[in-house]
C-alpha cells in the first residue's frame, strides 16, 4: 500500500472506530461485533506502525474509549484507568510472555489468571473504610461520578469495608454487570409492553449507570479485582490484594489462579474456559497479569494499556439453526436495524432465538434470507450474530431479501443514511418536519387548539421554544410575550387554549400523534374499540386488526410507531402533561363504580401512567388515594422502584396490583 492509500485508509478507520466508540461507550449500543471492531483496530495499528509519520496522539490506538457523558460531575482518578491489549490466539499470548522475559531475563515470572468480566469498568474510592465515590473509567484520566446510581443499583456493595485493616484511602477497580436473570426479567417486561429489547447485559449496564434519574429498579452487581491509588501502599502482589478485597467483604472474583510461567498460565486459561459458564457474570476471556506489583511498575505501560497484563479473549461459539423471519427494531435515534428470528438453539450456555443482522449491506453481503439455515455465533459471549448461510440447505423457492421493499410493506417511512449502511426514520430533527407535526397536532381534526396557527407554530419552532407537541404544555405567558404580535392577552389566550386541549376527546389525541396511516376515522374506530390510548399502545398487531376498518398495514404501522422509543417518549410525556387518554364516562353521583369507597396507595413509577394521571383515574372510578399504607388500604398500586410502602403492604396483607391489573379493575 502506498502512502496516499494508507492516509485514506487510516482516516477511514479512525472515523469508523470513533463512531463505534461513541455507540459503545456513550450510547450503550453497538453495530458490529467486538471481534470485528478489534480487527479494525489492529489494521489501524499495523498501518500506523508501517507509516509512523501518519500516527497521531489522537488516534484511537493511543487512548481508551471515552465514556464521559453530559449530566455527570467529572472526577479525576488518582491513578489512571487503562485498557488492556487483547489477543484471540495463543501464540500472541506467548509473545506477551516473551516480551516480559526480555525485560526481566533472570526471573521466573509469576502470573495471576483472572476471568475477564464483560461489564462496565468502575473505580470505587473508600476513605477510612467508607465508600465515598464511584466513577466510570471515562477517558482514563477522569470519569463520570456515578456514585448515586451505584449505591442505588448495586445492593450487594457494602458502604463500609469489613474489619479495620484497610488503607486510609484506596481506589478499588472492578466491573459493574447485570446477571442474565435480571437482564431477561427486564427484557421480558419490555416484550410484554412491546418496547424494543435491550441487546445484551453489558449495554444495559452501561445505560443503567448513566441514567440521570436513578436506576429505575434495575439491579446491578459488581465484582472487584483491581487496585488503583492506595495510601499507605501496603500490597506486594495482585494475589495478596485479592485476599484483602475478600477480607473487606467486597464482591470479588469467584475464581482466579496463580501460575508460574506461561505454560502454567495457559493451563489455567483452559481451566477457566471450562468453568466460566457457571460464573454469575459473563466472561469473554481471561486476563493474565504479572503478580508482583514491583515488576508491574517496572514493566510500565503504553499510552493506553499496561505492559504487564493482557486479555486473552475466547473464540466465539457457534451453532446451526433455522432463520424463521427477518424483522426490524427501531432505536431511540430512529435507526432501523434488521433482526433475525431464529428457531431457539443452545449457544454458550443460553438459548438464542434472535440475532442482530446489523444492516442492509450485511444481509446482502451474506445473502441471508428468511427460511435459510444459518450458523449463529456468540461473539465476545453476548450478542448472537448470523455468521453465514448453509446454502446447501436453502429451500428451492427462496428469494433474496429486499430490505427496502420490506420496510415499505411494513409502512416504515425510513431512508438510508447517505454514505452509511443503516436506515433511519425520516428527518427527526428537521425543523420543517417539526413544524408539520405541530400544525397537524393543533389542527381542527386533531386537538383543535385555537390561536395556534401556522405563523405562531413557525415562530415557536424558530425560537427553539417547542421541539415537539409535548413542549406546548410547558409554554408560559412570559415565553410567548417576546414573540411577534404577542401581547399579554394573546399570550394568556394561547396558554389557556393549549391547557384546554388536555380534555379533548381521546380520538383527537390518537389522530394528533401522527401515526402513519391513522387518520381521524381510524382514530375514532380505535378508541371506540379500545376505549383509550393505553390499550391501543398495548395491543398486538392481531388485536389491532380485530378493529373494524383497521387492516394489516395500519396495524403494523401502529405497532411500529409504539415500538419506537422516541415516539413512546413523546406519548409518555403527553400523558404526563395530563392529556385525556381514557374515554370512560365520568362516574355519576350515586352510581356504583369499580373503586367506590376504596382507598388506593400509589408507590413507585408506573410504566405508562404518571402519578397525577393515576390519581385522576382512581378518583374518576370513585376511589380515593392516600399517601400511607394502613389496614384500611384496599389496594397498593405499585410500579418500578416501589419502596417501603410495598413492604408494608406485604406485611399487612394488603392487595398489591400493578398498572395492568389496575386498568382492568377500573375498566373491566
Ligand atoms: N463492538 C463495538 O462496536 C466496540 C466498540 C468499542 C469497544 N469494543 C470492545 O471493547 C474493547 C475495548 O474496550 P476496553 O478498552 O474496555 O478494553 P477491554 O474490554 O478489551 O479490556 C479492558 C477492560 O477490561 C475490564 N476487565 C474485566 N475483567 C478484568 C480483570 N479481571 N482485570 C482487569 N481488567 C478487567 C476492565 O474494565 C478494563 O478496563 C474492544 O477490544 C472491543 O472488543 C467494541
Amino acid at each position: 500500500m502506498d502512502k496516499s492509500e494508507a492516509t485514506r485508509r487510516i482516516r477511514e478507520l479512525r472515523d469508523t472506530l470513533a463512531r463505534h466508540d461513541e455507540l459503545y461507550y456513550r450510547q450503550g449500543t453497538l453495530e458490529i461485533e467486538d471481534q470485528e471492531y478489534d480487527a479494525l483496530k489492529r489494521e489501524l495499528a499495523a498501518l500506523e506502525a508501517e507509516f509512523p509519520e501518519l500516527s497521531t496522539d489522537t488516534s484511537p490506538t493511543r487512548h481508551v474509549g471515552d465514556d464521559r457523558t453530559e449530566g455527570f460531575a467529572k472526577v479525576k482518578h488518582r491513578e489512571r484507568m487503562m485498557s488492556l491489549d487483547n489477543t484471540y490466539n495463543e501464540s500472541e499470548l506467548r509473545e506477551f510472555d516473551a516480551r516480559l522475559r526480555r525485560i526481566f531475563p533472570d526471573r521466573e515470572l509469576g502470573y495471576v489468571v483472572e476471568p475477564k468480566i464483560d461489564g462496565v469498568a468502575v473505580c470505587l474510592t473508600y476513605e477510612q473504610g467508607r465508600l465515598v465515590r464511584a466513577v466510570t473509567r471515562g477517558n482514563g484520566v477522569e470519569g463520570d461520578d456515578i456514585t448515586a446510581n451505584v449505591r442505588e443499583g448495586v445492593p450487594a456493595l457494602p458502604d463500609r469495608l469489613a474489619g479495620d485493616q484497610w488503607p486510609e484511602i484506596v481506589e478499588i477497580r472492578g466491573e459493574l454487570y447485570m446477571t442474565l436473570t435480571e437482564f431477561q426479567r427486564i427484557n421480558t417486561e419490555r416484550e410484554e409492553k412491546q418496547l424494543p429489547l435491550f441487546a445484551n447485559p453489558r449495554n444495559l449496564t452501561a445505560g443503567t449507570v448513566k441514567q440521570l434519574a436513578g436506576v429505575g429498579g434495575r439491579r446491578l452487581e459488581i465484582v472487584l479485582y483491581g487496585l488503583g491509588f492506595c495510601q499507605p501502599r501496603r500490597f506486594g502482589k495482585q494475589s495478596e490484594f485479592h485476599q484483602a478485597v475478600r477480607g473487606w467483604g467486597l464482591p470479588t472474583l469467584e475464581r482466579y489462579w496463580t501460575a508460574e510461567g506461561i505454560d502454567e498460565a495457559w493451563a489455567c486459561i483452559e481451566k477457566l474456559d471450562t468453568l466460566r459458564h457457571e460464573f454469575t457474570y459473563e466472561t469473554d476471556g481471561a486476563v493474565i497479569k504479572l503478580d508482583d506489583f514491583a515488576l508491574q511498575a517496572e514493566a510500565g505501560a503504553t499510552a493506553k494499556s499496561p505492559r504487564w497484563a493482557i486479555a486473552y479473549k475466547f473464540a466465539a461459539e457457534q451453532a446451526e439453526t433455522l432463520l424463521e423471519k427477518i424483522d426490524v427494531q427501531i432505536g431511540r435515534t430512529g435507526a432501523v436495524t434488521p433482526v433475525a428470528y431464529l428457531s431457539p438453539v443452545q449457544l454458550a450456555g443460553t438459548t438464542v432465538s434472535r440475532a442482530t443482522l446489523h444492516n442492509e449491506d450485511e444481509i446482502a453481503r451474506k445473502d441471508i434470507r428468511p427460511g435459510d439455515t444459518v450458523v449463529v455465533q456468540k461473539a465476545g459471549e453476548i450478542i448472537p450474530q448470523v455468521l453465514r448461510v448453509v446454502t446447501d440447505k436453502r429451500p428451492a423457492d427462496s428469494q433474496p431479501f429486499d430490505f427496502a421493499a420490506f420496510l415499505q410493506e411494513k409502512g416504515i417511512d425510513a431512508e438510508r443514511v447517505p454514505g452509511q449502511a443503516f436506515w433511519r426514520l425520516k428527518g427527526r430533527d428537521d425543523p420543517a418536519l417539526i413544524r408539520r407535526k405541530l400544525k397537524h397536532f393543533a389542527s381542527k381534526p386533531c386537538l383543535d387548539i385555537e390561536n395556534l396557527g401556522e405563523a405562531v407554530v413557525d415562530q415557536l419552532v424558530t425560537q427553539g421554544l417547542v421541539r415537539d407537541p409535548a413542549d406546548l404544555y410547558t409554554l408560559t405567558v412570559e415565553e410567548l410575550l417576546p414573540l411577534e404580535k404577542f401581547a399579554q392577552k394573546s399570550s394568556e389566550n394561547l396558554v389557556a387554549a393549549i391547557a384546554a386541549s388536555r380534555d379533548k376527546e381521546v380520538w383527537r389525541l390518537v389522530h394528533a400523534l401522527g401515526i402513519p396511516n391513522v387518520g381521524a376515522q381510524s382514530a375514532k374506530d380505535l378508541v371506540a374499540h379500545f376505549h383509550g390510548l393505553p390499550a391501543i399502545m398495548r395491543a398486538s398487531a392481531e388485536e389491532l386488526e380485530e378493529v373494524d376498518g383497521i387492516g394489516g398495514i395500519v396495524a403494523a404501522s401502529i405497532r411500529t410507531f409504539f415500538e419506537d422509543e422516541a415516539q413512546l417518549d413523546l406519548v409518555n410525556r403527553l400523558i404526563a402533561h395530563g392529556l385525556r387518554i381514557e374515554e370512560e364516562p365520568p362516574a355519576e353521583a350515586g352510581t356504583e363504580t369499580p373503586l367506590t369507597g376504596k382507598t388506593v396507595v400509589l408507590t413507585g413509577t408506573l410504566p405508562t401512567l404518571s402519578r397525577d394521571e393515576a390519581t385522576a383515574r382512581i378518583e374518576k372510578a370513585g376511589g380515593k388515594t392516600s399517601s400511607s399504607v394502613s389496614k384500611k388500604t384496599d389496594y397498593v398500586l405499585a410500579g418500578e422502584s416501589a419502596g417501603s410502602k410495598l413492604e408494608k403492604a406485604r406485611k399487612l396483607g394488603v392487595e398489591i396490583i400493578d398498572e395492568d391489573a389496575f386498568l382492568k379493575l377500573i375498566n373491566p
